[in-house]
């Protein structure tokens, strides 16, 4: 059955975590008063739509409908998952919660975005507090797939356990952050490294421009795949982190950092920050902005995919999750997919080269399929591709839905023939075509034998079956 989130307070935060629950098959209700809610969550659900199921080589789950309702009450009963995202206020929050567990089902989790209040604050005063959690988000939602877990004293095991399930079910990481405190575990480093670089710009030591330039092209790029401790082991030499403990020690007690001191917010530190930010960015809209940087994000992610490290780890796992067995249908479908936009080349469309990696995808599925599967390959048999034709018939762009079919127009022995179609979802117009060769090899000669014999029959049954139905 359906399950359903529902989510309190649609803006930036509530806005992605419909989003992503759509996306990943979920029914979403929303309740935001703001009367522009409704714009604002389809431009959301546009970008996110575009961008994560790109970092997938598996189909997508049928996406979930979104619908604006007009109460908490409306949005809430029947519920499975509750995300409150109402701004950080503690009052607002505490009103919200008291009406949320006014009408929703006693097991759904009720989870907090909240950046910084504890979850026992969040508890004071209601009615169940062993349902509340909270699930801290880190934006955008639906591409970045870390959410703090951080449960009370009293959040009850029930709770964290089902949270921590379906938090993993939408492609997440839960950290379980096991003792709350205030700002729990990434935003006390986001704080850190902000109110340096407030005291940075407000000294004039460094405009907002150059704060960006020092993170991007420098420490930013590390902590994106190996966080901090990794990487400090890794600058310690042969000798790790002992070493770059004792030669980097000592500067924490220098004046390296003006850690405890927060610069007034006034009204000239703003508009000296606010109008160099201006300047750096104001020539994009939010939308645009948040295009660039969900682009960004998905070429990062799938570069980590490909390493199967950090956050790509994760995804390659969930993509094997979504992913199921091929069906027996006449071609095959062997191939699902959006076209991700490092695919994509300098004339805006599908560049040549992936039309080869998406073939050769299609090749290993039906290898999967006929028993030639991962397993077989660690025992030391395999196919190898001798002859690739490919004809371009039409473009392709980043977004699309594209399936390949394939066929076997010859399996004899060791020989291997697959006739693949590329297909564009939308019409079913014929995109591209291949004719792929191959050899089954052994890996351990790298010279050509026949297969096993359990995969030689399931390839001669597939080409008998292909071509008698005429495919
Ligand atoms: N913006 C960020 O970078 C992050 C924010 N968070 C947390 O997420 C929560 C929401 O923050 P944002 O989305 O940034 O704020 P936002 O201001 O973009 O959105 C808050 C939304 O709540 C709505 N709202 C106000 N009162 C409401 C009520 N009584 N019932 C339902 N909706 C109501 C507002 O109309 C608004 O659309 C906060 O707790 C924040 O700390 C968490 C991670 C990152
Ligand atoms: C600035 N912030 C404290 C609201 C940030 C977060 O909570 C997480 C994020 O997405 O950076």
């Amino acid at each position: 059955m359906t399950k359903v989130a529902a989510i309190i307070g649609g803006g930036v935060i509530g806005g992605g975590w419909a989003a992503r629950f759509a996306l990943m098959g979920w029914e979403v209700r929303v309740f935001d008063p703001d009367p522009e809610a409704e714009r604002k969550i389809g431009e959301v659900m546009g970008n996110a739509g575009r961008v994560l199921p790109m970092l997938y080589e598996a189909p997508m789950p049928k996406r979930g409908q979104i619908t604006l309702v007009g109460s908490v009450v409306e949005a809430v009963t029947g519920a499975d998952w509750i995300q409150e995202s109402v701004p950080e206020r503690l009052d607002i929050k505490h009103r919200v919660i008291a009406e949320i567990q006014g009408a929703c089902p006693e097991g759904a989790v009720l989870a907090s975005s909240t950046s910084g209040f504890k979850p026992s604050e969040l508890q004071d005063g209601a009615a169940r507090p062993g349902q509340i959690v909270v699930a801290h988000p880190f934006n955008p939602v639906y591409l970045l797939p870390l959410a703090e877990l951080v449960p009370s004293a009293v959040t009850s095991p029930e709770t964290v356990a089902r949270a921590k399930e379906i938090l993993t079910a939408i492609g997440m990481y839960p950290l379980h952050v096991r003792a709350e405190i205030d700002a729990h575990i990434a935003d006390r480093f986001l704080e850190a490294v902000w109110r340096e670089a407030l005291w940075l710009v407000k000294d004039g030591i460094a405009t907002t421009e150059e704060i960006d330039n020092a993170i991007r092209y420098g420490f930013g790029l590390r902590w994106a795949q190996m966080g901090l401790f990794e990487t400090y082991r890794v600058a310690g030499g042969e000798a790790g982190m002992r070493h770059f403990m004792a030669q980097f020690g000592p500067c924490l007690q220098w004046p390296w950092t003006k850690l405890t001191d927060v610069p007034e917010f006034t009204d000239e530190l703003v508009d000296l920050i606010a109008g160099q930010s201006d300047k750096q960015s104001g020539h994009m809209g939010i939308r645009d902005l948040e295009r660039l940087r969900d682009n960004n994000l998905v070429a990062i992610l799938r570069g980590l995919k490909q390493q199967g490290a950090a956050a790509g780890k994760l995804i390659l796992d969930h993509d094997a999750m979504l992913r199921g067995p091929l069906g027996d249908d006449v071609p095959l479908v062997t191939v699902r997919r959006v076209v991700p936009v490092d695919w994509t080349d300098m004339n805006g469309h599908m560049n040549e080269g992936r039309y080869g990696q998406l073939f050769s995808d299609a090749s290993e599925e039906l290898m999967t399929h006929v028993g030639a599967d991962r397993a077989y390959v660690e025992a030391g048999n395999s196919y190898f591709t001798a002859e690739t034709t490919v004809k371009y018939l039409n473009e392709t762009h980043a977004g699309e839905d594209i399936y390949v079919t394939t066929r076997v127009t010859r399996g004899e022995g060791k020989k291997l023939r697959l006739w693949h179609e590329m297909c564009r979802a939308s019409d079913d117009a014929v995109l591209a075509t291949c004719v792929q060769f191959l050899l089954h090899v052994s890996l351990e000669t790298r010279r050509s034998c026949p297969p096993l014999p359990q995969v030689l029959e399931a390839v001669e049954a597939l080409a008998a079956h292909h071509a008698e139905a005429g495919a």
